[in-house]
């Protein structure tokens, strides 16, 4: 494994001054990275109106979500479920916002078409910074005038070999390779970059032993590359409480700070809650989920939606935690897109929200 070299990453942050808005100031404020609108939808096999995604984004952005994955920019051949991502942008871009605090809307790419595909729409509305003059709050919003929006990239990689074929056409070294002029024109915006490392904990072609050593190397080689953020990826939901403690361990002996890393979980075995609380114990403070429980990546057979948001937050507000998400209002926009997709609302605490709410008002 490649030294974590203190030195080196120094020399990169004077290179790339790096906007440091994830460590979280109060270690009871949990964040919540709502990655419903891409993870969540992508795998859906119906063409969802570009419409419903974008009420989706907006119903998020008013629970008290702060951080939304709103779309990708891959290829429609390999997803086409994602092909219409630049609307969203657009309309993200030009549309009052509706929330009555700041959203940063992340957008996942694979490659540079990818970065072009997004700033032929950011370019035509932006003003060279990170953050997009948005236009004034919607009456009733509550926004204060003035606040800005921002916009983030996702770059997403794998820890196995057959993954990252499967996922991205292309070898591991590859996939790192066509980050570098990602992150280079990134950074030359001031667009902060997230990076994924995908089957962190379980892959569906090599099995469930992923070498954590693996995961550091490149979690180390994202963070050197300029990453701000590397969230580490339970694809297959194979991990189980001593695997995700293990790999924490093993993250934090390769030298990587905790408020550089958000989990991201799914919950195909049922795990995702434990290994969340798992990772809570290990001092993790920004955690990945999807409203319902949507989700599951087209390359993973048979893996399930993402830990649902509601469950996750109902989970985190229990131990005393803070969240700033609005649990019965996040539980409404689940029982909605749910009824929308045609799907079941796999979220047991947002089922459980909903009917209580019911009982209130009946
Ligand atoms: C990486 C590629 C493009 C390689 O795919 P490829 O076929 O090797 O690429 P190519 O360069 O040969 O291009 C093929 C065609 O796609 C076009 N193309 C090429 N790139 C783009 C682009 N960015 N946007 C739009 N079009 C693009 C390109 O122009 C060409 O079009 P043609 O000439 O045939 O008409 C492909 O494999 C791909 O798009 N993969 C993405 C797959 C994906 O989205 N997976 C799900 C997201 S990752 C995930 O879900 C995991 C995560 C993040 O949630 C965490 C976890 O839980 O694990």
């Amino acid at each position: 494994m490649s030294k974590f070299s203190c030195l080196r990453i120094a020399r990169l942050a004077a290179r790339y001054p790096v906007r440091r808005t994830y460590a979280t100031t109060s270690s009871d404020f949990v964040r919540i990275v709502e990655v419903g609108p891409r993870d969540g939808l992508q795998n859906e096999k119906q063409s969802i109106p570009v419409a419903t995604k974008i009420e989706l984004v907006n119903k998020l952005a008013q629970t008290g979500l702060k951080t939304i994955e709103a779309g990708s920019f891959v290829s429609p051949k390999w997803v086409p479920q994602m092909a219409n991502s630049s609307q969203i942008l657009e309309h993200v871009l030009a549309a009052p916002p509706t929330s009555p605090h700041a959203v940063t809307y992340q957008w996942l790419l694979p490659n540079v078409r990818g970065l072009d595909n997004f700033l032929s729409v950011w370019e035509a509305k932006a003003t060279g910074k990170s953050d997009y003059p948005t236009p004034p709050p919607s009456p009733g919003s509550g926004q204060t005038p003035g606040t800005t929006n921002s916009h983030e990239l996702s770059i997403f990689t794998a820890a196995t070999e057959t993954f990252t074929q499967k996922n991205t056409n292309c070898s591991i070294a590859e996939s790192l390779r066509r980050f570098e002029p990602i992150m280079t024109r990134a950074k030359e915006m001031g667009l902060n970059v997230r990076a994924y490392i995908s089957v962190a904990l379980g892959c569906p072609y090599e099995g469930p032993n992923v070498d954590p050593h693996k995961v550091a190397e490149l979690a180390v080689s994202l963070l050197e590359m300029g990453a701000d953020e590397i969230s580490v990826a339970d694809t297959t939901g194979m991990g189980t409480a001593p695997k995700t403690a293990e790999l924490l361990k093993t993250l934090s002996a390769a030298g990587i700070e905790k408020s550089d890393l958000a989990l991201h979980f799914h919950d195909t075995y049922g795990q995702a809650l434990v290994n969340s609380l798992v990772s809570l114990e290990h001092g993790i403070r920004t955690f990945d989920s999807a409203v319902a429980g949507l989700g599951g990546c087209p390359f993973s057979p048979g893996a399930t939606g993402n830990v649902a948001s509601e469950d996750l937050v109902h989970c985190f507000h229990s131990l005393g935690l803070k969240t700033g998400v609005d649990m019965e209002k996040l539980s409404e926009v689940g029982q909605w897109i749910s009824y929308e997709i045609g799907r079941p609302n796999e979220s047991r605490a947002g089922n459980a929200t909903m009917a209580q709410m019911a009982k209130r008002k009946a």
